[in-house]
């Protein structure tokens, strides 16, 4: 008899495709195909059969962790003899440039709201915490869009500790990828959500002692966290054809920031995009946003097809 390889330990219950797609849930997938344009990231081919097999599931697993959670707060609610109301269930999501988080944030926004326990639920952009880039220029830091000491840290902490305190109305700073900056004056309102998604390059990342002053981290006020993974060579290739893409369309806005760029050949489009890619995502992919990704309480796996090939949970 030969002896099998020890198996690592490992905190998550891992599920390939087809076993994660048969929890789909019971109820009818409350999205339609039009729906489904108006929330897919440009360039991500998501189809209403990937939402059936993984995102529907994925938001009743959500809605059992949020009543869950709530089942909690009343027995602590008891024990201590008071009644606060619940605060906003709190989702990170995660990962790379160009990895599709904002269509995952998106379509679990429309999913979880058709949710009864639900109906409210709201999603914030981390990149609204950007620093101007009038600061990002004044410290040197143009070149490095999008790593841990471009963003206001303080401020976002802060913005989370006022929703997790249950601030009736908490504001957050707007990012526009056309301009390429903060937009002056421009905020969006957090009300008592039931469910708050923030979704960011690294919002997984843990404290820095020397520079997060509180020694508090984004995702100390997480609930849940998502982390959406995939291939760095796939990613990349995404990023390119996503560049390609808005040459064609947002680069030619003559308010965009790329304006310059809408008139590149495919070559060139193609080898501006690389090298932005070499030197700035994949610079900070590697550095700060994938030694978060075992920090993550569900990891999604994408193939090169965008499709999820693989989920991780955390055991409870
Ligand atoms: N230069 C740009 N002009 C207009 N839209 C952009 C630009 N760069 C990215 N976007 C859009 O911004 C959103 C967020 O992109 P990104 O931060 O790369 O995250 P992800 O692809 O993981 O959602 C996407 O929907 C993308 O299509
Ligand atoms: C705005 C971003 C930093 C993303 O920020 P996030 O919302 O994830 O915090 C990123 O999309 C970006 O613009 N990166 C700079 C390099 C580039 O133009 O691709």
């Amino acid at each position: 008899m030969t002896s099998q390889p020890p198996v690592p330990p490992s905190p998550y219950r891992e599920m390939d495709r087809e076993t994660w797609s048969r929890l789909s849930a019971s109820t009818p997938l409350p999205l339609t195909a039009d729906d489904l344009v108006r929330l897919r990231g440009l360039g991500d081919p998501i189809q209403l059969p990937e939402v059936e097999a993984i995102y529907h599931p994925l938001s009743r697993l959500l809605n059992l962790y949020v009543s869950a959670t709530r089942g909690l707060h009343e027995a602590s609610s008891t024990f201590l003899r008071e009644s606060t109301a619940v605060t906003p269930y709190v989702i990170g999501v995660a990962g790379s440039v160009a990895v599709g988080k904002s269509t995952t944030s998106r379509v679990l926004r429309h999913l979880m709201a058709r949710w009864p326990e639900t109906p409210r639920v709201q999603l914030v952009t981390t990149d609204g915490f950007l620093l101007p880039n009038r600061e990002l220029e004044k410290r040197g830091l143009m070149e490095r869009k999008g790593f841990p000491e471009s963003f206001d840290r303080r401020a976002l902490v802060r913005f989370l500790t006022k929703v997790k305190a249950g601030h009736q109305e908490v504001r957050a700073p707007v990012y526009s990828h056309l301009t390429y900056d903060i937009v002056p004056g421009e905020e969006i309102v957090v009300r008592q959500p039931d469910v708050l998604i923030v979704e960011g390059l690294n919002v997984l990342q843990p404290a820095r002692p020397s520079i997060d002053h509180s020694n508090l981290a984004v995702s100390d006020f997480f609930d849940f966290s998502i982390y959406v993974d995939a291939r760095t060579r796939d990613v990349k290739q995404w990023y390119v054809d996503r560049f390609l893409s808005l040459r064609d369309s947002a680069f030619a806005n003559p308010e965009s920031y790329f304006r310059r760029y809408a008139d590149l050949s495919d070559d060139e489009a193609i080898s501006t995009a690389e090298r932005i890619w070499d030197t700035i995502n994949a610079p900070n992919l590697e550095q700060n946003i994938l030694p978060t990704r075992s920090r993550a309480t569900l990891v999604l796996t994408k193939g090169s097809d965008h499709s999820i090939q693989r989920v991780r949970l955390r055991k409870l």
